[in-house]
């Protein structure tokens, strides 16, 4: 059973990153098959895993006993079953006698290190026989598409009002049997396990003989791929990155071009990618820049009076570089000399195979502003998206950076919760967790709980349980602004009221999910281009005007309460 087991566990966790596997599957302790085996049962610690696992796992468990041992069994998932611990502990006894077991044949036998180690069943149950392993892309592709956060959100609606049900107790009275299925022969299909373990290993730790040349890389030693938790939104850049990697500045990989919005984890993808490098292939002559630093170096570079004449130390330094990674390159836009310069520059290091890195908040035909030669060379290249976090993503990113504080412990409920209300971005989910840790620090609590979330995070579940009304913003903005609330709906055009009710729009749009038709309906039945043309010259505006952005940032705080 033990085996088995351990087969259903490797079968779960293909392809999910270690941090969702000890979380999620790890937990699970297999109680057995009942008398008529027609039904199998695993014991999950808490209301939440067995929620999960019961929508999420027992499918895909059920359909590898059938694979495997052709048998039809249903698969339920209990909760907190007495003799859990009992059988978690033989199975973990199990595993240390096997890995004692393996060192000593190792030791003996000089078996080579490429053999299989003996099983966990050898030393509990040698009267079965090891089932076949089957890693068949039909039911992982059930972990792996992207329907399955439809899945995960689904049993977000089951949950309650609180957000979270707190574990309950349930006594477990069945018959089960601790052994396996009985075995069929000939129907399981055998293939190699290729999942790949990343290592967690956190923070790059740079030699003090390198120390100057790393810290002249820029490089932020944080953000390297140990740390970078893998979902679907990121596991086709994350691979990609690692593609270049091992064929840097090699055609068809160069340029790479990362793309996606705010918050996302391109940066930290970049810094990667950059610390591989280093560390790795042993390349030092590295840069990580932000756009805008890039346009100063430029306009430093500049000497005397003609504005082409750079100074050949600052721009030499970038034509030597074996690798540039250059962050936000939106930030070019109507930025005539610097694309001047990057150009050549572009073309230089690509021509020697020197590899350029280029992050972005939108796909190359998207930049405004920027020279078309230059465009049409960053798509020349590798270009991959980073999309938002799925739920499942957001909770692992939750657990992995709570892991990291020594003394604060961060609940999974917590973590869902967190997960479940803050969904836009990872700087804010990180935000959020730390808003968490600072209060409970404050506290002296050493423990995340749903009802601390709740207290630090009221501002974001307003907005998140959809507290915020329309008619609230209307009214809020028009008393800050002094002028009728009738005036978000009337077609009076006089400037001022004009400028407030596109505010109004705009923060309707931030901070509720009405969809634009919805919210021109709410603002005088006013068709859903004219909101869409407020937000998007409202946001404009934003970035340039200061004093817009101070009255916003008072209506966003007085609306979020
Ligand atoms: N997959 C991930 N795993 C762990 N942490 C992540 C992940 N993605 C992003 N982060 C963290 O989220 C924060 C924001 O990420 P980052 O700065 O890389 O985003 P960005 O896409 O570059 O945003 P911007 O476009 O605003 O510059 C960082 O602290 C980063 O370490």
């Amino acid at each position: 059973m033990i085996e088995f087991w351990q087969q259903c566990t490797n079968h779960l966790s293909k392809g999910l990153p270690p941090t969702q596997i000890k979380q999620w599957i790890l937990p699970l302790v297999p109680l057995g098959f009942n008398e008529e085996e027609t039904e199998f049962h695993i014991s999950a610690p808490s209301r939440l895993k067995q929620k999960w696992a019961q929508q999420y796992y027992a499918p895909v468990i059920q359909q590898f006993i059938k694979d495997n041992f052709n048998h039809d069994a249903r698969v339920v998932v209990l909760i907190n079953a007495p003799e859990a611990a009992d059988i978690a502990k033989t199975i973990t006894d199990s595993k240390e006698a096997s890995e004692e077991n393996t060192i000593s044949t190792v030791a003996t036998e000089q078996v080579s290190s490429s053999q299989t180690p003996k099983t966990t069943l050898d030393v509990v149950e040698t009267s079965i026989a090891p089932v076949k392993q089957v890693y068949t892309t039909k039911d992982s592709s059930l972990i792996a598409q992207p329907n399955h956060i439809e899945l995960i959100e689904g049993i977000e609606v089951e949950i309650d009002e609180s957000g979270i049900e707190e574990p309950i107790e349930q006594n477990f009275s069945q018959q089960i049997s601790t052994h396996s299925p009985k075995q069929h022969s000939g129907k399981g299909k055998h293939q190699p396990d290729t999942k790949v373990d990343f290592i967690y290993k956190g923070i790059l730790d740079v030699p003090a003989s390198l120390k100057s040349v790393y810290d002249a890389t820029r490089l932020n030693p944080n953000h390297t791929f140990a740390n970078l938790v893998v979902g679907h939104s990121n596991e086709l850049a994350h691979a990609t990155a690692a593609n270049v990697v091992t064929h840097i500045g090699q055609m068809g990989y160069n340029p790479l071009f990362l793309y996606g919005s705010t918050g996302l984890g391109k940066t930290h993808l970049m810094h990667a990618i950059g610390n591989e490098i280093f560390q790795k292939k042993e390349l030092r002559k590295i840069r990580y820049i932000h756009a805008n630093d890039y346009y100063l170096d430029v306009v430093r570079s500049v000497k005397g009076g003609g504005l082409f004449e750079y100074n050949t130390q600052i721009m030499q330094e970038y034509q030597n570089l074996d690798l540039l990674l250059i962050d936000d390159i939106q930030f070019f836009q109507n930025k005539k000399s610097t694309q001047e310069q990057f150009f050549h520059l572009f073309d230089l290091m690509v021509s020697k195979n020197k590899q350029v890195v280029i992050s972005s908040d939108t796909y190359p035909k998207e930049l405004a502003d920027i020279d078309a030669r230059l465009i049409s060379r960053f798509s020349s290249g590798l270009t991959i998206q980073i999309e938002p976090p799925e739920l499942e993503m957001r909770v692992a990113i939750l657990m992995r950076k709570a892991e990291n504080h020594p003394i604060i412990r961060l609940t999974d409920e917590a973590a869902f919760f967190i997960a479940k209300h803050i969904r836009s971005n990872i700087r804010e989910l990180e935000g959020g967790l730390q808003r968490v840790i600072a209060t409970a620090t404050f506290k002296k609590e050493h423990e995340i709980t749903v009802d601390l979330c709740k207290e630090v995070l009221k501002d974001v579940l307003r907005v998140s349980n959809g507290l915020l009304t329309v008619e609230n913003i209307q009214k809020t903005v028009a008393d800050f602004y002094k002028i009728r609330v009738a005036d978000m709906y009337s077609k009076t055009r006089k400037a001022n009221i004009v400028r407030a009710r596109h505010i109004a729009m705009y923060l309707a749009k931030e901070l509720t999910r009405k969809s634009l038709p919805d919210l021109g309906e709410a603002f005088g039945g006013r068709d859903h281009s004219t909101v869409h043309h407020a937000v998007e010259k409202i946001t404009e505006h934003r970035a340039n005007d200061r004093e817009l952005n101070h009255d916003l940032h008072v209506l966003e705080q007085t609306l979020k309460g």
